[in-house]
């Protein structure tokens, strides 16, 4: 399982006919130190770099109804790890009777292989996760909010000013420890349960997060309903109370609006976008919602757009492989697919 199929070693060739044009990234070579988010622009206006947060062995693997092997997803993360990925969201430190996919959440922080210079965030909803979390090893949190009552209800069973108080010590706690705090606000561009969101709510909710001391605060899309539209009206209000370099998106692909709406996101300046490989993914409380952006799709379009990540897209395309034959699904990333497909041709 996992080994390159015959299929993925074809396309190799077909990958390097057009790695001058997009620096699709030589498995042989390894990838380019990667600057400060967003540090420097392009004459296009673009940033130079993007840092990309892959969030599939968590988001990814939350919603699988099967319960993955802890191997598996430890093989999975380790795999990552060597893809010049910079951030990889690990697991969560949230109840099992809720998302009993994250129930090895202890077993997998303390199983894998961290390599120096990537992060390894966990999910943590309140301070019984976050204690968890650290004695597991964590070195990194999220707190995971939301811009509508009803889906914090569903989500974490609390209304949004509940689990600000419940946030608020968990980044007490982070503060005395020097652990860094991820803050999501889900529902940014849509409700499963309240349809439309106001952009006011969504910046609201951000700035309590950034002022408790977030570093970085993730706009989730979490049905993918979004449209660069309501993707740039979001951004505006969220922009006048948070830095720019605060700022990173979370896009799921219900719609097939998210790439259209990251590239939307990072004309804007962003410059940390989440993804998971292979495009696995959904809430558990956000029914009908497909999978996150595929990694490899994302980093297909910012080389593309000359955009370093620091990411080979190739070793990203072979950890999917491995998770997608793991799982026994066909990937959902377009890039894979094509890349399959000529191969296939060829
Ligand atoms: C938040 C809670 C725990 C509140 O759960 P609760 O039921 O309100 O709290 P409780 O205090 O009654 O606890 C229930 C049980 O869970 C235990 N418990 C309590 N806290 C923890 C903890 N930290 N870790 C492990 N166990 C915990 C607690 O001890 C108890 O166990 P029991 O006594 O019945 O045996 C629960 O609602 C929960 O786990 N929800 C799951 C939330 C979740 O993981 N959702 C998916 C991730 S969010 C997402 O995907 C969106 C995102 C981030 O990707 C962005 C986007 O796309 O928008």
């Amino acid at each position: 399982m996992g080994t390159v199929p015959s299929a993925l070693k074809h396309c190799l060739s077909y990958q390097h006919l057009l790695k001058e044009q997009l620096w699709i990234g030589d498995p042989a070579v390894p990838p380019p130190a990667a600057p400060h988010p967003g540090q420097e622009s392009q004459a296009s206006g673009l940033p130079e770099y993007i840092k990309i947060v892959e969030v599939g062995p968590r988001d990814g693997l939350q919603n699988e109804k099967v319960i993955v092997p802890t191997d598996i997803k430890i093989e999975l993360i380790n795999r990552l790890s060597k893809t010049g990925l910079p951030a990889i969201e690990v697991t969560s430190f949230v109840s099992s009777k809720w998302v009993p996919q994250m129930a090895d959440h202890k077993e997998v922080m303390r199983g894998i292989e961290r390599h120096p210079g990537v992060q390894y965030p966990v999910l943590t909803p309140n301070l019984r996760g976050f204690h968890s979390a650290i004695a597991a090893g964590a070195t990194e949190v999220s707190v995971f909010g939301a811009a509508s009552e009803s889906f914090s209800k569903m989500n974490i069973n609390c209304s949004i000013e509940e689990s600000i108080e419940k946030f608020e010590e968990v980044a007490k706690s982070a503060r005395n420890m020097n652990i860094p705090v991820r803050g999501y606000v889900s529902c940014a561009l849509g409700c499963p349960y309240e349809g439309n969101i106001i952009p006011a709510k969504v910046a609201e909710v951000s700035k309590r997060l950034y002022s408790m001391g977030c570093y970085e605060i993730s706009l989730g899309d979490t049905i993918g309903v979004g449209t660069p539209g309501s993707m740039k009206r979001m951004l505006e209000a969220v922009m006048k109370e948070i830095p720019l370099s605060a700022l990173a998106v979370h896009c799921h692909d219900t719609y097939g609006q998210a790439l259209a709406n990251i590239l939307t996101a990072i004309q804007m300046g962003v410059a940390v976008v989440d993804s998971s490989v292979a495009g696995l993914g959904g809430c558990p409380y956000a029914k009908g919602a497909t999978g996150n952006v595929a990694t490899e799709d994302v980093i297909y379009m910012l080389h593309g757009l000359g955009i370093n990540t620091g990411v080979n897209l190739y070793t990203v395309m072979e950890a999917g492989n491995f998770i997608c034959t793991a799982l026994n699904k066909k990937t959902n990333s377009k890039v894979a697919q094509a890349s399959f497909n000529t191969a296939t041709i060829n």
